[in-house]
């Protein structure tokens, strides 16, 4: 039975995570939103889990350090200066950072990265999703995760091979490059689908969020998992064991 904190607590997410608190027997030490105190959340709660927007990621860290909590990340649209606060953050606690919760995108990831070393850098890498129309970043957080793994898989560095926003008189596409469009309308929770496209043949490899609680089981777990941990950067990976 843990106390467990929610930054972003009157979001979509906030409201799916509040829903399996309860069902999983824990309990919410409070809340906040934009302009909450989250020091105090953190001094109240065994954990912190924040859905909400990058701008609040510097005083979560702060209070999650100042408290001795650890954190579980979810909200997307970070930059590398945010990653960065992340891995420094890790040093003090322990912190797990995701672009998806899910057990289905976890292990997604794998096989794509599999699928890019197997069938090699003939095959062209496209990454798809859509979103709900409320959705502010793009790419998904889950596209560049699925980005990265394909781009592990490859042997390359996603930033220097990433094709995102084309438009216009875009020129061919560059050799080994990884593609990425976002579509976003209606009510969508999350679809992608990462194709990789050979010689007069597809390969797709798709995940579909059929609603918002997979999320928030999968932060909820990696909640639990986290607390009692030694300072350090976890992954969803090492909370499923896959
Ligand atoms: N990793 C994963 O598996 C998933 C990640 N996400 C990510 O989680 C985030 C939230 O998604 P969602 O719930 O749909 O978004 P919502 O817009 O529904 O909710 C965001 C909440 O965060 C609050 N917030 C905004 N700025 C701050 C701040 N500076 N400090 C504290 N709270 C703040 C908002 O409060 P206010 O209204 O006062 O601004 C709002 O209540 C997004 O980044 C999304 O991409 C979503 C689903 C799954
Ligand atoms: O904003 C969302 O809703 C979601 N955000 C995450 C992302 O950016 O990938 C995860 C999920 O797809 C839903």
């Amino acid at each position: 039975m843990a106390q467990i904190g929610i930054i972003g607590s009157e979001g979509a997410m906030g409201h799916a995570l509040a829903r399996v608190i309860e069902d999983a027997g824990h309990t919410l030490s409070g809340g906040i939103d934009r302009g909450g105190d989250a020091a105090a959340l953190a001094d109240a709660s065994d954990v912190l889990v924040d859905f909400s927007a990058p701008q609040a990621l510097d005083a979560n860290l702060h209070a999650a350090i100042g408290a001795g909590v650890p954190l579980v990340i979810g909200t997307t649209g970070l930059e590398d200066r945010h990653h960065a606060a992340i891995d420094e953050a890790a040093r003090a606690v322990a912190v797990l950072q995701t672009g998806n919760t899910s057990l289905g995108v976890t292990l997604l990831a794998h096989l794509v990265r599999e699928a890019a070393a197997r069938l090699g850098p003939d095959w062209d890498v496209e990454i798809m999703e859509m979103h709900h129309r409320r959705k502010v970043d793009a790419p998904s957080g889950t596209a560049l995760l699925l980005g990265e793994a394909a781009a592990a898989g490859r042997g390359i560095d996603l930033a220097a091979h990433a094709e995102r926003g084309r438009d216009g008189h875009t020129g061919a596409r560059q050799e080994g490059a990884i593609g990425f469009a976002a579509l976003r309308g209606g009510t969508v929770a999350g679809e992608h689908s990462v194709i990789l496209a050979g010689e007069e043949e597809r390969l797709t490899l798709s995940h579909s969020a059929e609603n918002r609680s997979i999320f928030a089981r999968g932060a909820i777990r990696a909640a639990e998992w986290l607390i009692g941990r030694a300072p350090g950067r976890y992954s969803m990976d090492e909370v499923l064991g896959l």
